[in-house]
């Protein structure tokens, strides 16, 4: 017997939407046994290129995709939603950083986290439009009586462009590198923890000696991946967006390996001084019951405590501007 899952994708016509939405039609997000439901959000203008992209999902012979729903209304689009994966939003350009979207995106969250509560019990929801963790944060603020903690925001990509570099730099595959957090918020402020990471089950700064550069290249480089691939493309990250954005579903959907995490913003509850109630991007696994937990008993030196502080500080002047909407 076979599940169904909704999956609502909003900004669907968009560049991030081409790169997501044939990926988990195909059967890649929840396996061949669960049928997919997927529910296309757009502006009313960009419906049209919707039924286009619904011609091209049906002409992929999915055997996973059980059905594909079109709206411009949240309210309809989030009806019975098991994930909402919120991508529609403005991307920067170059020269900005994300928060200069604020004004502009931060207003689409408000009447879709109204409409969130059509979801199922079940609800889950991932913002993706930059600046993803206010946007979360407006989203749930909206969201009435559904639970905080089944919203979250994105820096999954972060997390892969760091296990990337540090692969990289210690020349090793991939898979060894792991434990990589993401702490903060999806910004130039951000600190990916390379204290705390692992490269072949040993620490990262006992393989790699180069601790000028894990402290400066490597940070920047994370931390400005978005903009230099703007600046190189002319256009903000796509794939390697749809790509973060099936890891993100696919870590709060499947148990963490031992010993092992991975990186989201969600709600905090307090943990390493995070201000509660922030959407902050921490070390989390997900339990065989489906819930996640924050790990906890990370060390931090005052190199670490300094760039917590700074990311922290950033999120609160973001909440500070949205203010009104939350
Ligand atoms: N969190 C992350 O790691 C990343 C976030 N992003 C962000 O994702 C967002 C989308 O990026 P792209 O797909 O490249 O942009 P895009 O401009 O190609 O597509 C965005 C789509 O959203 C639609 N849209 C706008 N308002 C909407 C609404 N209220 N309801 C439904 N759809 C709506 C637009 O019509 C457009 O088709 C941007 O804000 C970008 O900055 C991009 C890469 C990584
Ligand atoms: O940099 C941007 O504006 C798009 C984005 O969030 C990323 O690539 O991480």
């Amino acid at each position: 017997m076979s599940n169904t899952v909704k999956v609502a994708v909003t900004g669907a016509g968009g560049q991030i939407g081409y790169s997501l939405v044939f990926r988990i039609a195909s059967g890649e997000l929840f396996g061949p046994d669960t049928k997919v439901v997927l529910s296309l959000l757009e502006i009313p203008q960009a419906v049209k290129a919707l039924e286009g992209l619904a011609m091209e999902l049906q002409d992929c012979a999915f055997e996973t995709l059980a059905g594909i729903e079109i709206n411009s209304d949240a309210q309809a689009g989030f009806d019975g939603v098991n994930w909402a994966i919120l991508v529609g939003a403005k991307p920067r350009g170059p020269g900005m950083e994300r928060k200069d979207l604020i004004s502009e995106n931060g207003p689409i969250f408000t009447g879709q986290g109204k409409a969130l509560q059509r979801g199922a019990a079940d609800m889950r929801c991932v913002v993706v439009g930059n600046p993803c963790n206010t946007n979360a944060l407006i989203a749930a603020k909206n969201a009435g009586d559904v639970p905080f903690n089944r919203f979250s925001a994105m820096t999954m990509l972060d997390e892969n462009r760091a296990r990337y570099q540090l692969a990289a730099k210690a020349g090793v595959d991939i898979s060894q590198v792991r434990n990589m957090t993401i702490w903060g918020n999806h910004s130039a402020t951000q600190y990916p923890d390379f204290f705390n990471a692992t490269i072949g089950g040993k620490k990262a700064t006992d393989v790699i000696t180069d601790h000028e550069w894990l402290q400066g290249e490597f940070i920047t480089t994370v931390q400005k991946r978005g903009a230099a691939i703007i600046s190189a493309r002319g256009k903000s990250s796509a794939a390697s967006a749809a790509n973060a954005a099936l890891d993100h579903v696919k870590n709060f959907t499947r148990p963490t390996e031992d010993g092992n995490w991975f990186s989201a913003a969600v709600p905090s509850d307090g943990s390493y001084g995070v201000e509660e109630g922030l959407i902050f991007s921490f070390p989390l696994r997900t339990k065989e019951d489906g819930s996640y937990e924050i790990v906890q008993g990370l060390a931090h030196n005052d190199f670490a405590q300094e760039k917590l502080a700074k990311t922290q500080e950033e999120l609160k002047q973001e909440r500070e501007v949205v203010k009104d909407l939350l």
